[in-house]
């Protein structure tokens, strides 16, 4: 189980705040909202140990959850998909249901105010420090959202670089009843993906975050590039 201090603001005592609202309606002034946002001290578990956090990033089936599967089994992470958080809790009777349906329809981003609450209650609740947290941050306002309200970045970002032709066939044919996988909103979420994701890369790309993977060829193949990133990290993963 995960902690902060008690002294802290924690992330339950900014959730009626106007904070996201504004940042979901007023775009423009996203930087200066943020900035009032109050900072917290970083997740700790109950020894001390803090997080091990890897963002798992690339475009509309570009392959991020198969790969997080392979390093579930090799290298025991807790995996969060974004996605699925918003899926689960669109389907769970919540108020926020019929907002995330149309906004995953329609190929665009849900309010950071939803999903960053839904991945701090994960994280909290797990026993594990490794997460994979696939599919986010999608936007900046996601990445400056989860920064502040978790008090973390992340130790590394994996981003599957994908040619858009390939993205498309596998989503085409992945077939698992998903609203979005549908040519119409395919061509959506590249162009969500291309305006407001690429940006979150270039920022860690910066910081020397990013491995980037060249996400074609099999599912095997492609983990032979991945596997190397987590084994030259394998003292910090297990770092106390
Ligand atoms: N290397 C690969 N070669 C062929 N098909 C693949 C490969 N990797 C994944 N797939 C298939 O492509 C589809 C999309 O993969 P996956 O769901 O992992 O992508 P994703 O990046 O998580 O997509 P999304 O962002 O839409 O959730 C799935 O049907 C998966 O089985
Ligand atoms: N940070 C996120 C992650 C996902 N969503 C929404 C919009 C996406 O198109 C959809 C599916 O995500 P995926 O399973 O492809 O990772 O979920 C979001 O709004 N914010
Ligand atoms: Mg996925």
């Amino acid at each position: 189980m995960w902690r902060r201090r008690p002294t802290a603001t924690s992330f339950s005592s900014l959730k009626s705040s106007l904070f996201f609202t504004r940042l979901h309606f007023q775009q423009a002034s996203q930087h200066s909202a943020i900035s009032r946002l109050p900072s917290v001290p970083p997740l700790q578990q109950k020894d001390g140990r803090c997080p091990f956090i890897t963002f798992v990033l690339g475009g509309p089936g570009s392959g991020k959850g198969t790969q997080c599967t392979k390093i579930v089994e090799t290298f025991g992470f807790k995996h969060l998909s974004a996605g699925d958080l918003l899926r689960r809790e669109m389907v769970s009777n919540s108020a926020y249901g019929s907002m995330i349906l149309n906004t995953i329809k329609e190929g665009r981003i849900v309010p950071s105010e939803v999903t960053v609450k839904l991945i701090l209650r994960e994280m909290e609740s797990s026993d594990n420090h490794k997460f994979l947290i696939d599919g986010f941050p999608r936007c900046e306002e996601n990445r400056i959202a989860f920064e502040k309200v978790a008090g973390a970045e992340p130790d590394i970002v994996l981003f599957f670089d994908c040619p858009e032709d390939e993205m498309v066939k596998r989503v085409l044919s992945r077939n698992q009843g998903r609203i979005d996988d549908n040519i119409d909103t395919i061509k959506k979420r590249l162009k969500v993906f291309e305006a407001l994701n690429l940006p979150v890369i270039d920022y860690y790309e910066k910081k020397g975050k990013v491995h980037r993977i060249k996400a074609v060829g099999t599912v095997d193949e492609i983990f032979e590039q991945v596997r190397p990133v987590f084994k030259a990290c394998e003292k910090t993963l297990n770092r106390s």
